[in-house]
């Protein structure tokens, strides 16, 4: 099932749950703006090359509409409408005064320059400068993108607009960005597994991870799990997969990744089929890479009891229902990753207040959120007998629908 599809799914089954009006529901569904922008820029041997760029602005009943740009071979129409539609229900969850949005290029990262990658990054800011805004729209980093390309976003913006460091967050500390943002998915990542655990009478130490995914969530998760006594057996990334049943060395693979652009070669492990990462056996499996990586081809064979969602609709609706049937735990992603969307709310509001607070304030903050949305979820699943992801659902789109409502909807 595409992504869309998936994510258009998942909202009905809860609109259904909260027994939202058919028009309400119709109107949630519909992004308040789609924007498509073509982006032709010289490339450093002199020849043009185009690109598209994508902005989706789904819903702005809660606040600024908010998240990612991200820079991805795969990067197309649906894929974006649904990761936006995802930002809304995830704000919503996470209980931050946002909407959601997201957006994209179609493009490879690792096949431009870094020169043809800013020129590329300011065109689609030219194009898009006067849709986005502090208190209307504001990016982020996702998938292949950075705090650097939210210095060159915020430096093109601020050519039309004037100096404004809280239009984009996820942005370097020397540009006002917020200290903790560059590992607060990871670590949300971390509090949501602390908090499922608790539950289930576990912790983490002692807890055997499979991640996929070795970027900015993957990494930064393997570092704070392995530092709380989590052993990380399996890690993959696009250009291998590697495995170790003693726990492989995180610190050790964060400089091999830094040096060698990636895990492939790390001699402290054993390479495996990078297909066959997420059946490895494990307690635990954190997708944080791509979208559809568990489907109905690989669900039965999955070994984790616990998946915690790092990535964004790692799951499709069809591999849910056989992981459910199977009794693996399933913590979503519109609440499992939504420490990156919360921290970059502390930093968009570090910048409007322009005042920086310490990390620990940040991270502290952080718990808070990710422990308050846990219980919120659970209540939510308690009141509509339903599992994970119905409550994260249920609870984001129930707060949405009593926004739009009350600002007037209708009337
Ligand atoms: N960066 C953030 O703050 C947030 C990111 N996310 C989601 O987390 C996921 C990862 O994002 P980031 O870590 O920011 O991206 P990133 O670009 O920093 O890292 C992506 C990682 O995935 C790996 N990868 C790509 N294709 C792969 C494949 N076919 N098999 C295995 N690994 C592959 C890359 O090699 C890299 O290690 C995405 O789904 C993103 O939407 C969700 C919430 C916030
Ligand atoms: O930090 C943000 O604003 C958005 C992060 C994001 O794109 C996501 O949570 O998927």
């Amino acid at each position: 099932m595409n992504a869309l599809a998936a994510t258009n799914r998942n909202f009905k089954l809860a609109s259904r749950l909260l027994g939202l009006d058919s028009k309400l529901e119709k109107s949630l569904l519909i992004p308040f703006r789609e924007i498509k922008v073509e982006c032709t820029i010289p490339k450093d041997d002199g020849t043009l090359a185009s690109f598209v760029g994508f902005r989706v602005q789904h819903d702005n009943a809660r606040g600024p509409m908010k998240g990612g740009i991200r820079y991805h071979p795969e990067v197309e129409p649906d894929e974006v409408n649904a990761l936006a539609q995802l930002m809304t229900w995830k704000t919503a969850v996470a209980k931050i005064p946002y909407g959601g949005a997201k957006g994209g290029i179609g493009c490879d990262p690792s096949e431009l320059s870094i020169s043809e990658l800013e020129r590329l990054t300011r065109v689609f800011t030219q194009k898009i400068h006067d849709l986005i805004g502090i208190h209307t729209d504001v990016p982020a980093p996702d998938m292949g993108t950075g705090p650097q390309t939210m210095a060159w976003i915020l430096d093109e913006y601020s050519k039309f607009h004037g100096h404004s460091p809280a239009v984009v967050t996820g942005k370097p500390i020397d540009l006002g960005g917020s200290l903790g943002r560059d590992a607060a998915t990871g670590r949300g990542v971390l509090f949501a597994t602390e908090a499922l655990l608790n539950e289930h009478g576990k912790s983490i130490s002692g807890q055997r991870f499979v991640i996929q995914g070795f970027g900015n969530v993957g990494s930064w998760a393997a570092k704070l799990i392995s530092e709380k006594g989590g052993k990380i057996v399996a890690v993959s990334d696009v250009t291998g997969a590697i495995k170790n049943k003693n726990g492989i060395d995180i610190l050790g693979l964060l400089e091999h990744t830094e040096e060698n652009r990636g895990i492939k070669g790390f001699d402290g492990a054993d390479s495996v089929d990078p297909d066959s990462i997420l059946v490895e056996d494990c307690d635990i499996l954190v997708p944080a890479a791509l979208g559809g990586v568990i489907n109905r081809e690989n669900a039965n064979e999955i070994k984790a009891k616990f998946i915690i969602e790092g990535a964004n609709h790692p799951t499709d609706p069809e591999a849910d229902e056989i992981l459910r049937k199977k009794g693996v735990v399933i913590l979503p992603d519109i609440y499992a990753n939504s420490g990156g969307v919360t921290v970059s709310y502390f930093e968009w509001v570090q910048n409007i207040q322009g005042f920086m607070w310490e990390e620990e304030k940040v991270n502290n903050e952080l718990r808070n959120y990710m422990t308050r949305g846990f219980k919120d979820l659970k209540e939510m699943c308690k009141t509509h007998s339903c599992d994970l992801r119905m409550g994260a659902f249920t609870l984001g789109v129930n707060r949405v629908a009593q926004a739009t409502i009350i600002r007037g909807w209708g009337s």
